[in-house]
């Protein structure tokens, strides 16, 4: 039986469940629907965990974030060839200073994704993927991050996987579509990895999703022993 279900688990995570397909014929994604699974009892288990919000900027505030971050990025180089690092195609920044504009904009994520008086990780982290980047699947530091993830998507829509680390037949796939903002919590950010998919793995719900130059704009908590510490 146990061989069984590696076979079925095999087969079926890469692919998607006759559940799912039947969804296809509709309009796409179906019902608007941005969360995709393995089967309904891994979305349920984390419905509370994940939020993905469309359209969370205009194109003008997305125009507006751009302006501000584009010097930085580009003075530095897009690195590939780190075997180790979880990211591959990306260059980064932190950025704690921020034009009235933008400092509204991020507030706004800080609003609907942390509540009031956590404390949070000054620093605003910008990871740029070039169309070949990618993210493979990884936890984010227990140390240096709490229990909210945060990220605008600029420029490309992207496909996001979360696997739980208990059974990898268990994952959840969400449509990031360009200016939305997606949120990770609880569940979803400690028992699941997450990873940006590369583009020839780039599929919502039996529909590609292509990729493009994506920019991340990630806004976290301080994790409680830290933020214990500055108190
Ligand atoms: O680009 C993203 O949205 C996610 C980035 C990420 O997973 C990370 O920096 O730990
Ligand atoms: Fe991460
Ligand atoms: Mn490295």
């Amino acid at each position: 039986v146990d061989l069984l279900q590696t076979w079925l688990c095999r087969t079926m995570s890469p692919v998607i469940s006759p559940l799912l397909i039947l969804k296809l014929k509709g309009p796409f994604p179906p019902n608007g629907q941005l969360l995709a699974g393995s089967n309904s009892a891994v979305l349920q288990y984390l419905a509370g965990s994940v939020e993905v919000r469309e359209r969370f900027i205009s194109e003008e505030e997305e125009g507006i974030l751009l302006q501000e971050i584009e010097p930085t990025l580009k003075r530095k180089r897009y690195e590939y060839d780190h075997w180790d690092d979880a990211i591959h195609g990306y260059r980064e920044t932190e950025k704690s200073q921020w034009t009235e504009r933008n400092k509204a904009i991020l507030q706004r994520v800080r609003d609907v994704a942390f509540p009031p008086g956590v404390p949070q990780l000054a620093l605003v982290h910008v990871l740029d993927l070039d169309k070949k980047g990618y993210i493979k699947p990884h936890v984010d530091s227990v140390k240096f991050c709490g229990n909210t993830i945060a990220g605008l998507c600029l420029l490309s829509s992207s496909v996001m996987r979360l696997v739980s680390e208990n059974d990898a037949c268990d994952w959840v796939d969400l449509l990031l579509r360009r200016r939305s903002l997606y949120i990770l919590r609880g569940r979803a950010r400690y028992e699941f990895t997450h990873a940006i998919l590369r583009e020839e793995e780039s599929v919502f719900n039996g529909e590609k999703v292509p990729r493009n130059r994506r920019i991340s704009v990630i806004c976290r908590n301080l994790p409680v022993h830290e933020s214990q510490a500055v108190q």
